[in-house]
């Protein structure tokens, strides 16, 4: 038994890697799933495409390390979080396609609540205020649109899950017994669960007309769940599920209160480490559970949450074709020496943290004739940077911590001039470690501490080690001139929606 694996399944793609006990890349198996935007707003994935991706990358890491399933001591789960499915226990068929987390059709209906219960009703009890982004707006748009869920969900035969759920689901039997169940840190997205209590919170389920029968169980972030039953790993330990930040939580050893990392993918979050006690926040980040391992208390976190930031970089290649694949964005930004006086707020759904304007829209302002396709390549990757020093003023002023240095992470992270410019205007110290996988490896971690594989945090926090730093280099007065501009290009986004 000398190696963990971790199923990564992820907004763009699904991933399956094996890690030995440093915390080392062992083998990797990873395939793209189609992204489909049926309207404006609208964001969904084929989750039957989804399924059968898991199943090839986790046999392909497999057999690419020519492993057996003996080799493997146990098996973990990370996702994409409040992604909403909802399928047929009995059948195994999904009523519709996965709801994904950026979707905003649901906007109306966050206007109503908001409305008549209120935003804070909602975020004191889940620690969320209402958003389209997250599980349980989703569930009840299904619920509401999809001809025969809602009777088949009386019945307990309809049921939800978020991709860790619907993955468990499958891997330990599907229709022939498949355990349906989730964990803290993905049911802390749904805004279902009691952030306190850790359990579903009735009152909201009867104000969104959502039948309890159709969740699933909730449990620890680390333990042993069941065996898998699929023959591409056919006896596994299934023993951690983490959301996919959380995970990166944990595969930063950020474990004690005041630890942040920053992850850059297709979304940008920012989490910081409170421990024991769920924060409540002022400048408007999130309250969320950062993980439990079986046996502790539950771990919270706050986070700062960023629906586009590489996401920018695909639409710059697939929507406008300016480049081929994402690397070209560094090429082509490299080009100019800075923005050329161009800004864009990429509000594709709205803008999360820390504005939570649903209506906001994007835009690219302070166009001239000068500006070329160099300084929107910049401006591009400058604005992941922007909305992450928006983030990191408010989890400063949340947790009364001054934040002299930060751990990132992410596939954004290997673009150094992106990583520059992050500590320019932050005037904070940035730190690439020497393994950017830590989505993966934080749930290989979790898999990995329920059956004994790594014995404590020690032996985790010994595996962490540092790539690169980058220091700040611009002067003050710029760097308040540069955002400045952001500030003004941001006001003009808000509620562009009526
Ligand atoms: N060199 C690069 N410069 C900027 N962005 C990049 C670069 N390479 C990849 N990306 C972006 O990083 C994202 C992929 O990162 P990853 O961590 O795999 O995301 P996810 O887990 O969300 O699927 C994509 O959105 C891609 O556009
Ligand atoms: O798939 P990622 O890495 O973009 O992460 C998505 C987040 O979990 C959404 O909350």
């Amino acid at each position: 038994m000398n190696y963990v694996a971790a199923i990564d399944q992820g907004t763009t793609s699904t991933r399956c890697i094996i890690f030995n006990k440093k915390g080392e890349i062992v083998s990797v198996g990873q395939k793209e799933h189609e992204q489909i935007f049926p309207k404006a707003g609208w964001v969904e994935h084929n989750p039957e495409e989804i399924r059968q991706n898991t199943l090839e990358v986790v046999a392909n890491a497999r057999i690419k390390a020519n492993l057996s399933t003996q080799d493997i001591a146990a098996c973990g789960i990370t996702n994409q979080r409040e992604t909403t499915m909802v399928w047929n226990r009995k059948t195994g068929k999904p009523y519709y396609n996965a709801i994904v987390w950026q979707d905003t059709r649901v906007g109306k209906k966050v206007d109503e609540l908001e409305k008549s219960i209120g935003s804070d009703w909602f975020k004191e009890r889940t620690g969320l205020p209402l958003a389209t982004y997250f599980s349980g707006l989703k569930i009840q748009w299904i619920l509401d649109n999809v001809k025969g869920v809602r009777e088949d969900a009386e019945k307990g035969e309809a049921i939800f899950g978020n991709m860790d759920t619907y993955t468990v689901w499958h891997l330990t039997g599907g229709v022939d017994g498949g355990l349906h169940l989730t964990d803290v840190t993905n049911a802390s997205r749904t805004q279902l669960m009691d952030i306190k209590t850790i359990s579903w919170d009735e009152e909201i389920l009867e104000k969104l007309n959502i039948p309890l029968a159709m969740l699933p169980e909730i449990m620890p972030s680390s333990k042993v769940y069941g065996k898998i039953k699929s023959e591409a790993m056919r006896g596994v330990p299934l023993a951690g599920i983490l959301g996919d930040q959380q995970a990166a939580l944990v595969g930063q050893t950020c474990y004690k209160p005041g630890e942040a990392k920053n992850t850059y993918g297709t979304g940008c979050f920012m989490l910081m480490n409170t421990g024991t006690e769920a924060v409540a926040s002022k400048y408007g980040l999130l309250t969320t559970v950062a993980y439990q391992f079986e046996g502790q208390p539950v771990h919270y976190a706050l986070e700062g949450s960023i629906a586009i930031a590489g996401a920018l970089v695909q639409w710059l290649r697939d929507n406008l074709g300016i480049i081929k694949n994402s690397a070209d964005v560094q090429k082509l930004a490299e080009g100019v020496n800075d923005n050329g006086g161009a800004y864009f707020v990429p509000a594709f759904s709205g803008l999360y943290a820390p504005y939570w304007n649903n209506n906001a829209r994007g835009l690219i302002a302070g166009l001239t004739r000068f500006v070329n396709k160099g300084h929107i390549a910049r401006a591009v990757l400058e604005a992941t940077a922007y909305q992450t020093r928006d983030v990191l003023e408010a989890m400063q002023k949340d947790s009364d911590i001054e934040i002299k240095s930060l751990r990132v992470d992410g596939g954004m992270t290997v673009n150094e001039l992106l990583m520059q410019f992050q500590s320019d205007i932050m005037d904070v110290e940035v730190i690439r470690p020497k393994m950017i996988e830590t989505t993966a490896l934080g749930a290989a971690y979790a898999a990995g501490m329920a059956v004994g594989y790594w014995k404590n945090f020690d032996d985790l926090t010994a595996n962490w080690g540092i790539d690169k730093t980058w220091k700040s280099e611009m002067s003050e007065e710029l760097r308040a001139k540069n955002f400045n501009g952001w500030k003004k290009a941001i006001e003009r986004s808000l509620d562009w929606e009526d």
